[in-house]
């Protein structure tokens, strides 16, 4: 697909297709076309060259209400109409869609709850009566009110503190989790990516540069703008993907002081070694049995291998 502003092309032949189901996050620098690209999905923009298929169909053959009712869109904290309430706010879509109020408040009431945000408590308040964090959790709860099959996700976390952010990353994570959602998520973090999704498509002026899980993205960078976009986060990254069963070796005569599950990630084994100072650490099953022991050295190996 090509995307063309007069003679600057924000896209240059992006191909790219998404598993049903899955999380899919497009990254890269400020500009690279990452909301271009997202946006071609729900039509608001229109693409000089190529098509987009929706679950086989041609999007421009969709009208209003089937994009609507297929596609949810989640910006950066704004998006909320501040003169409707928290419930109107929710039952934009539904309404649009003709439901019947008997059909659509019960439906945007359990979407609120399903987000975190208790409707008793939020439904009458307007968008000005939240923070930054239960605005985005109704927007959410917005994007998923007429249940589409499809999320389109514009840096939905953006605009919170870190501690919200990471809040809002593994509220999301259950959900979709549960909701097993086809989302397209675009974000300029790395670390956003890696946590939240199953694909990552790193662009780079209007291309992709590499399409690929993010253990393989941050295993094995396929060019040079790929390695020196991950830069040195590579390798703290890499071991958050990693989990740690793999890594565990036979307990030798004395048992480690520290101790760690075995379901944990080996990022987590190495931030304990550091806190605590020590070259190895216990690993214990769900009984809390010590079965073996992780040792700094096999982190570090493992966090630098190329294979
Ligand atoms: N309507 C438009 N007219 C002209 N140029 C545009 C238009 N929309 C986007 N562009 C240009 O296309 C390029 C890609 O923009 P896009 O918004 O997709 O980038 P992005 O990767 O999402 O960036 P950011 O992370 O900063 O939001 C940019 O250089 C932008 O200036």
């Amino acid at each position: 697909m090509v995307k063309r502003y007069d003679r600057f092309e924000a896209l240059k032949g992006v191909s790219l297709e998404v598993t049903a189901g899955q999380l899919v996050a497009l990254l890269g620098p400020s500009g690279c076309g990452k909301t271009t690209l997202l946006r071609t999905v729900n039509r608001l923009v229109e693409p000089s060259e190529g098509t987009v298929y929706l679950g086989g169909r041609d999007v421009r053959g969709l009208d209003e209400v089937e994009l609507r009712r297929g596609i949810g869109y989640v910006i950066q904290s704004i998006g909320l109409f501040p003169h409707m309430t928290v419930l109107e706010n929710v039952m934009v879509v539904p309404r649009l869609l003709g439901w019947n109020k008997t059909r659509r408040e019960p439906r945007a009431r359990e979407m609120l709850a399903l987000v975190g945000l208790e409707p008793a408590l939020y439904a009458h308040r307007y968008p000005r009566q939240l923070s930054g964090g239960q605005a985005q959790r109704v927007g959410l709860a917005r994007a998923l009110a007429a249940d589409p099959p499809v999320l389109l996700m514009d840096e939905p976390f953006a605009a919170v503190d870190p501690p919200t952010r990471e809040r809002l990353q593994d509220e999301f994570l259950r959900l979709q989790a549960e909701l097993q959602k086809t989302v397209l998520f675009v974000t300029h973090d790395l670390e956003e990516a890696v946590k939240l999704a199953d694909r990552i498509g790193l662009m780079n002026m209007g291309q992709i540069e590499q399409y690929d899980p993010p253990s393989e993205l941050l295993g094995h960078p396929k060019t040079e703008f790929v390695r020196g976009f991950l830069g040195p986060a590579r390798t703290l990254l890499r071991l958050s993907r990693l989990p740690l069963e793999g890594l565990i070796e036979p307990l030798g005569p004395r048992s480690p002081a520290v101790q760690i599950p075995q379901t944990a990630m080996a990022r987590e084994a190495f931030s304990s070694l550091l806190a605590h100072g020590g070259r190895e650490l216990g690993v214990t099953d769900g009984n809390g049995q010590v079965i073996g022991v992780v040792r700094l050295e096999t982190l570090l190996q493992a966090a630098s291998e190329e294979g």
